[in-house]
């Protein structure tokens, strides 16, 4: 028998959990996931990356302050920094689960495909819905090279029971810099391998090629215009068989994108058109299939795959399943590479705003002297905003210092609300901090 469903969601990560959760007031929703309930960022992406990350930028900042009378630093014992990472995580999916069904919803664990386009199967049964959200997400690409077995990805490296000696990363994107970074900062000789000249690629070169030199000093080891062409096995040892020569590892982390999750699905069976980067939709999120919706990674669209993003998306979708009519509109998007130090970008980009630099004012603030950088011995800070002229108002910024991402917040808040430096000047701010700073970056 085929059990019938308001909305079926398919993925429990940050954007099938925030449409199951939107809808189960109001609607009788199924959410199906195949693995990990919460999906990648809470089991393996952003959470347990943070957790690690929050450990290791402290260690260094204290590092920084042996010369303000810090007793010096032994190594960090990795053992221990994965044991807290799992108090975190191992709770998470039955966690997870657990909170969307007191909600109301029916959980059902096990890979769903498309049986006809309003219809899925799972474990051998059907269950049938008048909308279907695909939440399904993305995967880490393992590069299609010979010894591609060898290659590990960052679930694998988020779950490293030991930290191997050398470690190489495939890519020069966020995941690469921000495992590298924990890598490196743990005790690791840690080596990136990028095929072109280009870092974190939403990013301005000027604050990216300083982030890269930052990270040098503290002994990553960036081979540019270097194709990792083969990897194999020598001895015990990994070698990466590189245009530049060959490298022994003991780990080599491919970290060239994340493409949609599509296998599996059989959206072929539901009439549903995909494209190389996911599933293709329209303003409303719809599908060539106007019942089936998609959320997050799985989408193919120019937006950042993001989890605040898949939030967004879900709550979104769930308001157009029940009733609201409108095209969706994205707020200004904040990201960050959590790196040590971090780089983040909110709103227009520099390179999009020196297109227009008749429009745009673009003005690059080297504040390493200031108060709130200098006791931190962050000599290398920088603030770049982005405001038009016309208007006086903050359209764009980029960031790269320790501990950015209040500031971030801030900026984004800004854009948001079209706040004026009369607006900001207004506001009282705990002093001192970051944010006391804000007038005297306008
Ligand atoms: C190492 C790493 C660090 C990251 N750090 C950050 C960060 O700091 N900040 C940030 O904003 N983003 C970060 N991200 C990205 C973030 O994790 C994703 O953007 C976010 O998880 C996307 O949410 P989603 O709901 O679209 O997909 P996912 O979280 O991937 O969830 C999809 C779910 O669908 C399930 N599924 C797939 N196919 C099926 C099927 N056929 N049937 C049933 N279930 C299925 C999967 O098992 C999965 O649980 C990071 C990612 C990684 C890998
Ligand atoms: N802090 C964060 O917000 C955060 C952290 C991690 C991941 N994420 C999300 O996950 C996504 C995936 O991260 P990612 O680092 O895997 O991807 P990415 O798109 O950020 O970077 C991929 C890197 O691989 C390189 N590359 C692409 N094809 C290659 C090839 N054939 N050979 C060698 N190198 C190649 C690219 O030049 C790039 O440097 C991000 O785009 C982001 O949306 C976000």
């Amino acid at each position: 028998m085929t059990e019938k469903f308001d909305t079926i969601v398919i993925g429990s990560g940050p954007g099938g959990m925030a449409a199951a959760e939107a809808l189960v007031a109001k609607q009788k929703v199924l959410i199906v996931e195949k693995g990990a309930w919460g999906g990648t960022c809470p089991n393996r992406g952003c959470d347990p990356k943070k957790m690690l990350y929050g450990v290791v930028d402290t260690y260094l900042q204290a590092k920084l302050f042996a010369k303000a009378g810090m007793p010096a630093m032994g190594q960090l014992d990795w053992s221990k920094l994965m044991a807290f990472k799992e108090s975190y995580t191992q709770q998470v999916p039955s966690g997870m689960q657990t909170s969307l069904a007191a909600s109301g919803a029916t959980t059902l664990a096990g890979e769903a495909h498309f049986v006809n386009e309003h219809l899925i199967e799972v474990n051998g049964a059907t269950y049938e819905a008048d909308n279907i959200v695909i939440a399904a997400g993305a995967e880490p690409r393992i590069l299609d090279i010979p010894g591609h077995n060898y290659l590990k990805t960052s679930t694998d490296f988020l779950k490293l029971a030991e930290l191997p000696r050398r470690i190489g990363f495939i890519g020069g994107g966020f995941v690469a810099l921000e495992l590298a970074n924990i890598a490196n900062a743990a005790g690791a000789e840690v080596h990136i391998f990028q095929h072109n000249h280009t870092l974190l690629e939403a990013m301005p070169a000027t604050a990216t090629n300083q982030l890269a030199d930052l990270l040098g000093q503290r002994g990553i080891q960036f081979h540019w215009d270097t194709t990792v062409s083969a990897v194999d096995r020598d001895q015990g040892a990994l070698v990466a068989q590189t245009t530049a020569g060959s490298f022994p590892m003991d780990l080599i982390i491919s970290a060239v994108g994340r493409p949609a999750a599509l296998n599996g699905l059989h959206l072929e069976k539901a009439g549903i058109t995909t494209d190389v980067h996911g599933i293709k939709v329209d303003d409303h999120l719809r599908t060539n299939q106007p019942h089936v919706y998609v959320i997050g990674d799985i989408g193919s669209k120019r937006i950042p795959k993001l989890t605040g993003v898949a939030g967004f998306e879900g709550r979104y979708v769930a308001n157009t399943i029940l009733g609201v009519d409108a095209p969706i509109t994205y707020p200004a998007i904040p990201f960050i590479a959590f790196t040590s130090p971090q780089l983040g970008q909110v709103g227009l980009t520099v390179t999009e705003a020196e297109k227009n630099l008749d429009k745009y004012q673009i003005t690059v603030t080297p504040v390493g002297k200031w108060y709130s950088y200098m006791r931190l011995f962050d000599d290398q800070a920088q603030v770049t905003t982005i405001v038009e002229r016309q208007s006086g108002h903050l359209v764009g910024a980029v960031v790269l210092a320790h501990d950015s991402e209040e500031l971030m917040n801030r900026f984004t808040q800004i854009i948001n609300l079209k706040q004026t430096p009369a607006d900001i000047a207004h506001d009282i701010n705990v002093y001192p901090s970051f944010l006391s700073d804000l007038p005297y970056l306008f």
